[in-house]
């Protein structure tokens, strides 16, 4: 099941690497796909929906009937947990707003920064295995507090050249602008460089596959602007002897089943919980639709066995998981420690789940080691924060000297000038 180890500490660093292809690897592909979207547009993306998503489109945007007709289609049930998914994230996610505050920095310099929405934003919503409505309201409720105007929507078709009505019926509650079925690299290349039906957009965001996150990080490279590498899901369970084996195992399994390219990692200083977990996953497997996804991605993780708690929070922070799971007793210990991670869930009754569709944090997250560097989405990575700055006169003569100074020693005599010629102005009034 788990690959079980005992490593010493200087073989982390080979065992924190993922197992997901590498971006060299997957390149070439890729790069043909952006090719033919260029030369072909619309017709690139028909081509590429037969030869990957198995369908034979007769159009590519969903039309305003078929969105009336997958409202009828979704349950009472699912649209009222919709609903209050929104409630929680769109909760969350307005208090992420900065108010807007002047600073004096020096007597008549004035300096504030404003957040501004970005106009035109492409979503990708995930949905070659599993149609994640989800990751459409972590997206578009953040996209729409912050005051994007454009929303466009790619998503893989099924293989009857639908989408799914939940995923539709979220993008009505949004508001979304257009939805196009696409998916893939074809979808990021189609918002990255614009079709005769895609708009191009200014930033896209969105998790996916490895092909997905592959063609995001070179659209960003061309200079189109995305959230964040969020690729395979993976969660790092740290787990002492008060943990629930079976809570333990559901957890590692919620990953897992997302793909066969995901990883989930269990650390422990125990083996007899790794013993325990070990039985569970094999139980709660046997019973899993997609079992075949969480059993290939079982074979690729791991389940640690380390000397002490503090060797597992370092192990942590090296890998820096998506998600982080403290299945400890004493989880309040841990929290200043830790430096890597993109979302933490804390105790034995807060599953992993949560943050998935409701409790209000942002699903899409950093993987294979980016929560090193990278935040999730927020609120934030819909805006561009803007600096101004008003200087009076009497504010020109406290810091017109400095500048001065700065520029000359920097050899930037026009800079320099820009200063001077207004304090002689100045002075000569
Ligand atoms: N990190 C995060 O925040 C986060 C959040 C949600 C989901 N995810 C991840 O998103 C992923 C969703 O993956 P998915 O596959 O179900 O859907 P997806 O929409 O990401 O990818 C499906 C598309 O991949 C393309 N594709 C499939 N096989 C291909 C191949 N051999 N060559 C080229 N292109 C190919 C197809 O065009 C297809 O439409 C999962 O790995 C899941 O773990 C991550
Ligand atoms: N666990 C995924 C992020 O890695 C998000 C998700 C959506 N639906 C279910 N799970
Ligand atoms: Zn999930």
């Amino acid at each position: 099941m788990l690959k079980i180890l005992n490593p010493a500490k200087d073989t982390w660093a080979e065992l924190v690497k993922r197992p997901t292809k590498n971006l060299e690897e997957l390149e070439p592909g890729i790069q043909a796909t952006f090719d033919l979207v260029k030369e072909q547009g619309d017709d690139a993306l028909l081509q590429l929906a037969e030869k990957f998503d198995g369908v034979q489109l007769q159009s590519l945007l969903v039309t305003e009937q078929e969105i009336a007709a997958a409202e009828l289609k979704v349950p009472q049930e699912l649209k009222e947990a919709i609903l209050q998914a929104y409630s929680n994230i769109q909760l969350f996610h307005t208090q992420q707003a900065e108010p807007v505050k002047q600073v004096e920095t020096m007597l008549g310099v004035t300096c504030w920064r404003k957040s501004i929405p970005i106009e035109k934003v492409g979503l990708y919503i995930p949905g070659g295995t599993a149609p994640l409505f989800s990751t459409l309201l972590m997206l578009g409720v953040p996209a729409r507090i912050a005051g994007c105007k454009e929303l466009v929507l790619c998503t893989p078709p099924s293989k009857d050249g639908n989408i799914h009505p939940a995923i539709l019926y979220t993008a009505s509650l949004l508001g979304v602008t257009r939805i196009i079925k696409a998916g893939g690299a074809q979808a990021i290349a189609a918002m990255a460089f614009g079709t005769e039906s895609v708009p191009a957009v200014y930033k896209i965001f969105g998790p996916g596959n490895q092909y997905v996150t592959v063609a995001k990080q070179l659209v960003s490279k061309a200079g189109v602007a995305i959230d964040l590498p969020a690729g395979p899901s993976e969660v790092l369970v740290m787990a002492d002897e008060t943990a629930n084996p079976a809570f333990v195992a559901a957890d590692l399994l919620s990953q897992a089943e997302h793909g066969a390219d995901s990883q989930v990692v269990l650390l422990t200083t125990s083996e007899n919980v790794l013993q325990k977990v070990e039985q569970e996953l094999q139980a709660q497997l046997e019973v899993l639709p997609r079992k075949e996804f969480a059993a290939k991605a079982l074979s690729n993780s791991l389940g640690v066995v380390l000397q002490s708690l503090d060797e597992m929070l370092d192990f942590s922070n090296l890998y820096a998981p998506e998600h982080l799971i403290l299945s400890v007793s004493n989880f309040e210990e841990f929290l200043d420690g830790i430096t890597n991670a993109g979302s933490v869930f804390l105790g034995h009754f807060t599953p992993e789940a949560a943050g998935d569709y409701a409790s209000g944090t942002n699903h899409t997250l950093p993987t294979n080691g980016y929560a090193r560097a990278y935040s999730g989405v927020s609120l934030d990575s819909f805006v561009k924060k803007v600096t101004f700055q008003y200087i009076t006169r009497e504010g020109l003569q406290n810091i017109g000297k400095t500048i001065e100074t700065m520029a000359e020693a920097e050899g930037l005599e026009a800079h320099k000038n820009a200063v001077s010629i207004r304090l002689k102005e100045l002075d000569r009034v």
